[in-house]
Order: C-alpha cells, then structure tokens, then sequence
C-alpha cells in the first residue's frame, strides 16, 4: 500500500480517470504518465500538472518505496536492475487502475519488461533533457547510488540507451533543457489538447 495513496482517491480526482485502449476499451488509470531520465523533472513538473488539472500527483518511486521500504535508488543496489525491474512491473499493474491522477514513473520503469505494454492507453509525455544540463541539476546523486563511481558516463550511456525508449511509449516529448517548469508545464498541457 502506497504513503500517497489516499491522494489517488478517483474522488480527488474528477479530470482524470479513463483511458481507451483498442482491444480492451475504456480503461481506467491517470489522466497524465510522465517518463523521462532521473532528474529530467517528472516530479517538478508533474506536481505543477497536476495543480493545474485539479487531480492528485503520485510519484511511482514513493510507491516502490512505501512497499519495499527503501529509496527506489537503493533498491536497485539491493536487489540488482532485473528483480528491481520485476518488482516495478509487478506495482506498476496495481497502480494503474488506481490513480487517476498524473503520475510519474521512475527514471528506467519504461525500460522494464512488459511496462511499454501497460502504459500503450495512457497519455504518456517523455521529458528530454540534454546531458550537460541533467548534471547541472540538483540532487541526482544523492537519489541515484547506482550512477556512482561516474555519473557523467553513466548518465550519457543512459540516455542514448534509453531516448528510444522513452519517445517510444510516449504520445508526445517535450525538451526540458534550459527551460523553466511553468514553459515546459504549457507543452505538456498542449500535448493533452485533442488535436484537430
Ligand atoms: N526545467 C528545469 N530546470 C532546472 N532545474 C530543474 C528543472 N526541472 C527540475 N529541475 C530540478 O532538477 C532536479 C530534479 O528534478 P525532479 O526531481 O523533478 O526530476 P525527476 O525526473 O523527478 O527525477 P527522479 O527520477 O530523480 O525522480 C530538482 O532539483 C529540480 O528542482
Ligand atoms: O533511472 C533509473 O534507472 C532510476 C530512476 C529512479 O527514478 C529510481 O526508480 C531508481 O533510482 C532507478
Ligand atoms: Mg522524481
């Protein structure tokens, strides 16, 4: 059981709430997925999505957290990526139906095994950041053991491995480098706008 659940209450939450998938039809789940590198701004941008659609914001990685008992970062250490992989996946098919507000993932959940299935009905938004500002940000290491012994290499094999992955789950993606929140905030939001 997740320390934010009670935020997910589909009452707190009367945008959001269904998606539609091909096969399955309507199926219920947040409203907004954000995807992106650890530090891209899932959780900064996502809570001001949040505010501004008037539901509930859930952090994936406070989920991992509240059900194993460790930082999402340090589970990975403990348990090594494939198990903490597993584990996401297997959270991750409890949380969907129940939030129906904006939720972000954790930084490698799109890369685990069966997720890009998942999130196929869900409006997912990929936030892009280069690698020069990502190590400009604030308190990615402290967050993120397993970039350790060196971050700056790890973090660009991680985004050249991962941009595929991560543009192709989402709907939409959005540059977040040398952009302030509230400018990246209205693409998001433009990106949830049915085209015409
Ligand atoms: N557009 C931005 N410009 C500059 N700094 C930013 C921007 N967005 C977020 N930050 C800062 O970068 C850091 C990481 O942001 P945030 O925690 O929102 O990222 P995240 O994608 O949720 O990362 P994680 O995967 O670690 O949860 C924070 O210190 C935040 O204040
Ligand atoms: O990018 C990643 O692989 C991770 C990002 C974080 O959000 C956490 O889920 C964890 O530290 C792993
Ligand atoms: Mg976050």
């Amino acid at each position: 059981m997740s320390a934010n659940s009670a935020a997910s209450d589909p009452a707190h939450d009367p945008a959001g709430g269904t998606a539609s998938d091909p096969v399955n039809g309507p199926v219920s789940g947040p409203v907004l997925v954000l995807v992106g590198p650890p530090g891209s701004g899932k959780s900064t941008v996502g809570r001001l999505a949040a505010d501004h659609l008037g539901v509930s914001f859930r952090d994936f990685d406070d989920d991992m957290q509240a059900e194993h008992g460790k930082e999402a970062g340090e589970l990975v250490v403990d348990f090594g990526r494939e198990r903490f992989q597993e584990l996401e996946h297997e959270l991750l098919v409890r949380v969907l139906p129940e939030h129906h507000g904006v939720l972000a993932l954790g930084g490698g959940t799109p890369t685990a095994p069966g997720v890009p299935e998942l999130l196929k009905p869900f409006h997912v938004v990929f936030l892009d950041v280069d690698l020069d500002h990502l190590l400009r940000r604030e308190g990615l290491l402290p967050l993120h053991p397993w970039l350790m012994p060196n971050p700056r290499a790890q973090l660009r094999q991680l985004l050249s491995d991962r941009r595929p992955v991560y543009a192709a789950v989402a709907d939409a993606t959005v540059p977040t480098s040398g952009r302030e929140p509230a400018d990246i905030l209205n693409d998001v939001l433009a990106s949830l706008e049915p085209s015409t």
